[in-house]
């Protein structure tokens, strides 16, 4: 079945009035009308009508950074979406929010979810203009072929938000961004940025702990959307103390220590540490545990930091957990050796056979990575990054450029001294530790 059968087919675009913007947006009584100027106006108009047919001097060769906000039920995303939507970021956004909870359909490309007997699921698709005269074009529809009718509007915007359900897991939602190429429509000129998770600080700690409990050949969807993150919010935290705050932290660090975790009121964040942040293109903000523990508690810091790092003696999160390993500068060998050794454990879900095997070793549990991570450097000098998402992986070698760039220009520039290699998942034992350490030896 062709993917744009009449039954797929993403709606066209309808004409908007005002009260119709307004009526769109995630709270019309904050976004004043009068704020837009005449030539706002023409121009979203001009906009409007240009949307039925691709502009044909749109730029063609750049690629549209898109962010995936995913985050527990209730937990903000859309406080934190309206909030994007209402800062004056000089960007051009599209927003797309949808119902993409069947990972399973988006790894088959074969959504389609507006269903007859879902209500939610009706096709509507409309252009918004915001008080901060940023252009925001919605898409209420779920689909993989509504992104690449999008696209067909490249142009009119410059960025795109993704506001998954609460319940969606976002690993194959980004992997479907993240390596596109074989795609031949609209969506390879996506380039994702990253992916937000938004955490109830009040619910949050209970979610992962009832998705902890689970049957442990499942991880809960929580423990998935922490781990597949780039960048964590801490949302809510006007509503728990600093204690239960710093709890929950110290869960969300054991799943995913590879991702900054802020702590936000109301979505309310510097939008530079979460939009055009690269992450999948820059080396991961692999901090020492001194720097994490400093970035984690920059702000709204009145807790006794030295009760910080009490282990989690009530319990610990067992269903997915992570493992961080340091590498010196590599060799071609070792670094064929890493390579073969991702292979193994990401496309084969076991390790690779050692060397020379040891007869106190059992058999490896069955691995299962959800995400990994790493920044290194080779013995000839060049610098690597390494991104992982489920079986996907890459190694690409970082430009002089970015690699030069001294650590403070961009939160996620910088290059450790040792190269850092970080995975989260399933059965990332001791075992798994020691062999991924003899690849380095
Ligand atoms: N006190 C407080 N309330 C908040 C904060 N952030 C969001 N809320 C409120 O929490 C409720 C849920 O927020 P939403 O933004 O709708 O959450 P969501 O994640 O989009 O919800 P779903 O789409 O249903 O999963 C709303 O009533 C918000 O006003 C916050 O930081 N502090």
């Amino acid at each position: 079945m062709s993917f744009y059968d009449s039954d797929d087919e993403p709606p066209n675009l309808i004409e908007v009035t005002d009260d119709a913007i307004l009526s769109t947006l995630p709270d019309s009584t904050s976004v004043p009308n009068t704020a837009r100027a005449a030539s706002d106006i023409s121009a979203t108009q001009q906009q409007s009508k240009s949307l039925s047919q691709p502009k044909e001097q749109a730029p063609k060769n750049v690629r549209v950074p898109l962010t995936i906000i995913c985050g527990f039920l209730g937990a903000g995303k859309s406080t934190l979406l309206k909030r994007i939507l209402t800062e004056r970021h000089g960007y051009r956004i599209a927003v797309i929010m949808n119902e993409f909870g069947d990972t399973a359909d988006i790894e088959a490309k074969t959504i389609n979810v507006a269903s007859a007997d879902d209500p939610t699921a009706e096709n509507t698709e409309e252009f918004l203009e915001l008080a901060n005269g940023c252009l925001c074009c919605s898409i209420k529809d779920s689909g993989v072929a509504a992104i690449e009718k999008l696209m067909l509007k490249k142009g009119a915007f410059d960025y795109i938000l993704l506001e998954t359900t609460g319940l969606a897991d976002p690993g194959p939602i980004a992997g479907m961004f993240w390596h596109n190429e074989e795609y031949a429509t609209g969506l390879a000129d996506i380039t994702l940025d990253g992916v937000i998770c938004v955490v109830d600080a009040v619910f949050g700690k209970k979610q992962m702990e009832e998705d902890h409990h689970t049957d442990d050949s499942k991880i809960g969807e929580s423990l998935r959307q922490i781990s597949g993150s780039d960048i964590v919010l801490l949302n809510k935290a006007d509503l728990v103390s600093p204690s239960d705050l710093h709890e929950t932290e110290a869960i969300i660090r054991s799943v995913n220590p590879a991702a900054p975790i802020y702590r936000t009121v109301k979505g309310e964040i510097d939008l530079g540490l979460i939009l055009g942040v690269q992450s999948y293109k820059l080396p991961p903000p692999l901090a020492s545990d001194e720097e994490k523990h400093a970035r984690v508690h920059s702000d709204a810091c009145d807790h006794d930091h030295d009760e910080e790092e009490k282990p989690l003696n009530h319990y610990q999160i067992r269903g997915v957990t992570s493992l961080q390993v340091t590498c010196p500068a590599l060799s071609q060998a070792q670094f064929d050796k890493l390579d073969e050794w991702i292979r193994s454990v990401l496309w084969e879900n076991k390790l690779p056979a050692p060397a020379t095997p040891s007869t106190t070793e059992g058999e490896s549990p069955e691995i299962r990575v959800l995400r990994c991570k790493g920044a290194f450097t080779s013995t000839t000098g060049k610098h690597y990054v390494l991104q992982g998402v489920r079986s996907m992986y890459e190694i690409s070698e970082l430009e002089e450029n970015v690699a030069g760039k001294d650590q403070n220009e961009h939160a996620s520039v910088g290059l450790p001294d040792r190269g850092k290699i970080v995975l989260i998942g399933k059965g990332l034992d001791d075992q798994v530790r020691k062999s991924l350490e003899s690849v380095f030896v």
